[in-house]
């Protein structure tokens, strides 16, 4: 603004600046029309009434005026007595020069004179208030520089002011801004110091438990032990962590004090600084009002020369644009300035948020330190009781690490005594199947009859209490498998067989001991099978079975189905086999032919059957021991289908009725006979062996039985044949001179058997039912002597095939 005043032309516009001494020179060179323009001033003090009087008058009389205006009045005109107005210097120059006459030059160079002086005095009044005009507008113009330097320097203090309120400012915002990220970050950190609070108290509840289980379970207390300790370590640590965390917020507080008071501080300074703001505001606002009065009266004093110079209205406009600008600027200062108390206000505002905040951290501190003092206290009572655990865990490990090494050493011996067991069972197995053969040998050499006994299953029919069984059998090694133990009356009956089979034996099981003397009889030996028992103890089921269920088949069918295989195995060895069978029963001591294709099934018509056919079936033993039934049907078979349909034709055939013991009672006694003859193409070899199947009637007590009309004559004829049977047993048990064989069908037919060179083997059926301990117990004792009887050294029936007999093989 003062650059550009000062660059503005002079105010004389087209006129150089005027200068007392050219003045009147120059003013002589202007035109008048321009000289027109200036303008003329007045008398200060003057009012424009009196100075129309005075100029009127002065125009009027101007003669007296210009008389008057010699050199010492022209002086005091210089001195601003006489004022001329536009008007009068119009006036002055249209005034024209009249004659009395036309040619009154004297009086019109006088009048010319006069105006000539009155000209010179209007110029000279012009040249002083020029004069005066430029002294005053030179002082205005010293007035607005000094306005304009002092509006320089206020607005240089503004500025100043303005800048160190923005520095203050901006430093109160970066306090500001720092003390909020620390707030955030001290939120932060107290948000981690919980979420480690938390994670302690989880670790501490892990640690409870992984000592809960410690307790529980020691093999796993080691690795629980160790994560333990992991995490009383990592507790430890956090404890650390939280101490240094509580130091730190400790030194932040203090910290948070002292930014604090410096914020007070900067707080005091800064409302001081705005207080003298405020009251060089307050001065500027008072200089402001004085230069504005001042402006006024410049105004005032102006406004002539305003009409007079528009330059100098101009000049005036612009100073009050800049005066504007710089109330402007003041206004701009000021709303800065309420912005700065507004945030100074806001600074305060937080600044007490900030404090009530350090306030709340404080109690959250002091709040952590409780539960950090709570957490040492829980955390030592955790670290006695893990010490307790581990060394009750180091017991305990000592005394576990004794007991598995113990453990190992017992472990050791009970491998190594298994081992010897297995070597022992194993031995026991080897001695007990060189036993049997030892056994076999010995009776064979003896000629002893093996007995095997077998005691079948308790049944629904059973009688009551059958639960309570008087059968037991020995543990002892000896007896083992061997043994049977009966009580009667509360006395114990030992009994030991070549085997004994209890009532979960299997018909496989059964089959398996008998399978090699069933074997013999492919070899050329005469093997007879027989069971015994009272009725209803399982003789039938044991010989025939059940053959509609494969695993219930009885010893026949499956000594049958061994032969078969066998003999066609040996072809190959040049064997070559014929096999004849023969099936009959013993039914009230007559024979019956099962095979005979002339007889009619049923009890009543079988007993015509010998008168109706007239046969007699004599039964003959030839030299070789072997027995011959007269007109017995004897059938060639070749394979176990066939053999088993004739078993199935037999087993209609036979004489089976219901008693009370047994709904499917076998009345007769059962002969099956296969004769095997066996030639070896290759070594001319000849083998006869015979196998002979029996199932013996059950001997039955007659009042137990309650059996009357022919079921009694049944019963009669069948224990008068066992009787008959025992009889035999006992003479040959005795060893006598003579064997009563011929007392009955049975014991005659039986007689190569029980006297001669066969292999023979008798099943002993028992019944568990204890209301047949009478009954189990007189077949056991039977049994008994059966098996101490001898009958003679087996003998193989083998030879070389004479020449006429080979055709018959072929
Ligand atoms: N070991 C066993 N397992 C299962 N059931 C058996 C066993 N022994 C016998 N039985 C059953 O007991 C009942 C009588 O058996 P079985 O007919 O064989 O006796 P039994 O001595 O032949 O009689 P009987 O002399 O009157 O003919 C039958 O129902 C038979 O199925």
């Amino acid at each position: 603004m003062i650059s550009r005043n000062q660059n503005k032309p002079p105010l004389s516009n087209s006129l150089p600046p005027p200068s007392p001494a050219n003045r009147k020179d120059n003013l002589a060179e202007v035109p008048i029309d321009k000289r027109r323009k200036i303008g003329f001033g007045k008398m200060v003090g003057e009012t424009s009434s009196t100075r129309t009087r005075r100029v009127f008058s002065a125009a009027n009389a101007g003669q007296d005026h210009v008389t008057a205006s010699d050199p010492a009045s022209a002086a005091s005109s210089q001195c601003g007595c006489i004022e001329f107005t536009l008007e009068d210097v119009e006036a002055l120059l249209n005034e024209k020069m009249k004659g009395k006459t036309k040619f009154d030059y004297k009086g019109k160079c006088e009048q010319m004179t006069e105006y000539v002086k009155k000209l010179r005095l209007c110029i000279k009044w012009f040249l002083e208030r020029e004069d005066n005009h430029v002294l005053e507008q030179e002082k205005l113009k010293n007035m607005v520089e000094c306005a304009e330097k002092e509006c320089t320097e206020l607005k240089m203090q503004m500025k100043s002011k303005e800048e160190e309120s923005n520095s203050i400012i901006a430093e109160l915002r970066k306090s500001y801004a720092s003390i909020e990220a620390r707030c955030t970050k001290e939120e932060a950190d107290k948000l981690a110091a919980i979420d480690s609070h938390r994670r302690e108290k989880d670790a501490r509840v892990a640690a409870e438990s992984a000592q809960a289980s410690l307790s529980e379970e020691i093999k796993r207390t080691h690795e629980e032990l160790s994560s333990a300790n992991q995490k009383i370590s990592s507790a430890n640590e956090m404890y650390k962590r939280l101490q240094e965390y509580n130091t730190s917020l400790q030194q932040y507080n203090s910290k948070l004090q002292v930014e604090v008071a410096s914020a007070n501080d900067t707080l005091k300074r800064v409302e001081k600084e705005k207080a003298a703001i405020v009251e060089n505001l307050s001065t500027l606002r008072g200089h402001y009002n004085s230069l504005q009065d001042q402006l006024i009266s410049f105004r005032a004093s102006q406004e002539h020369a305003i009409r007079q110079k528009e330059a100098l209205v101009n000049e005036v406009g612009c100073l009050r644009g800049e005066l504007q600008q710089v109330r402007d600027d003041r206004d701009h200062q000021l709303l800065r300035v309420q912005t700065l108390s507004a945030e100074l206000v806001k600074y305060q505002e937080s600044t007490e948020k900030s404090t009530a905040e350090f306030d709340n951290l404080i109690i959250n501190s002091s709040a952590l330190e409780d539960t950090c003092s709570s957490q040492r206290e829980q955390i030592q009572i955790l670290q006695n009781q893990l010490a307790a655990a581990n060394r009750k865990l180091e017991r305990a490990d000592l005394s576990a690490l004794d007991m598995r090494n113990e453990f190992e050493e017992q472990k050791k011996v009970v491998d190594d005594l298994n081992n010897r067991l297995a070597e022992a069972e194993l031995q026991i197995f080897e001695a007990e199947k060189l036993r049997k053969k030892l056994h076999n040998t010995i009776l064979e050499l003896k000629g002893n009859i093996r007995v095997f006994c077998r005691v079948r299953p308790l049944l629904p029919d059973d009688g009551a209490g059958s639960e309570m069984t008087a059968i037991s059998y020995p543990t002892s090694t000896e007896a083992l498998g061997r043994g049977i133990d009966i009580v009667q009356s509360g006395q114990k009956h030992p009994f030991t067989f070549d085997e004994v089979f209890t009532h979960e034996a299997s018909q496989e099981n059964v089959f398996v001991e008998i399978s090699q003397v069933v074997q013999s009889a492919l070899d050329g030996y005469k093997v007879c099978i027989f069971a015994y028992g009272q009725t209803g103890s399982g003789k039938t089921y044991t010989m025939m079975g059940k053959p509609e269920a494969p695993e219930q088949k009885g010893l026949i069918p499956r000594s049958l189905e061994q032969i078969f295989q066998t003999s066609q195995s040996l072809i190959s060895q040049g064997w070559k086999y014929r096999m004849q069978a023969s099936m009959l029963e013993i039914y009230n001591e007559t024979i019956r032919d099962l095979l005979s294709t002339n007889r009619s099934s049923g009890l009543d018509s079988s007993r015509a059957d010998s008168v109706v056919a007239g046969k007699q079936y004599a039964i003959r033993h030839d030299a070789n021991g072997n027995t011959h039934v007269s007109d017995l049907t004897i059938v060639d078979v070749c394979g176990i289908k066939e053999v088993s349909s004739l078993l199935q034709q037999a087993a209609q055939s036979r004489s089976v009725g219901k008693t009370q013991m047994n709904e499917q009672s076998s009345r007769s006694h059962f002969v099956f006979t296969l004769r095997i003859s066996g030639v070896n193409v290759s070594t001319e070899q000849q083998v006869q062996g015979v196998l002979n199947l029996i199932d013996l009637a059950g001997s039955e007590r007659l009042a137990k039985s309650g059996s009357t009309g022919d079921r009694l004559k049944e019963t009669q004829a069948i224990n008068k044949s066992l009787s008959h049977l025992s009889d035999v047993i006992n003479s040959l048990a005795k060893k006598e001179d003579h064997v009563p064989f011929r007392n009955s069908k049975l014991t005659h037919l039986l007689q190569p058997c029980l006297g001669g060179d066969s292999k023979t083997l008798m099943f002993v059926n028992i019944s568990p039912d204890p209301s047949s301990v009478g009954e189990s117990l007189c077949s056991l004792r039977f049994a008994a002597r059966v098996n101490a009887c001898e009958i003679g050294i087996p003998r193989r029936q083998t030879n070389v095939r004479p020449l006429d007999s080979r055709l018959s093989y072929g």
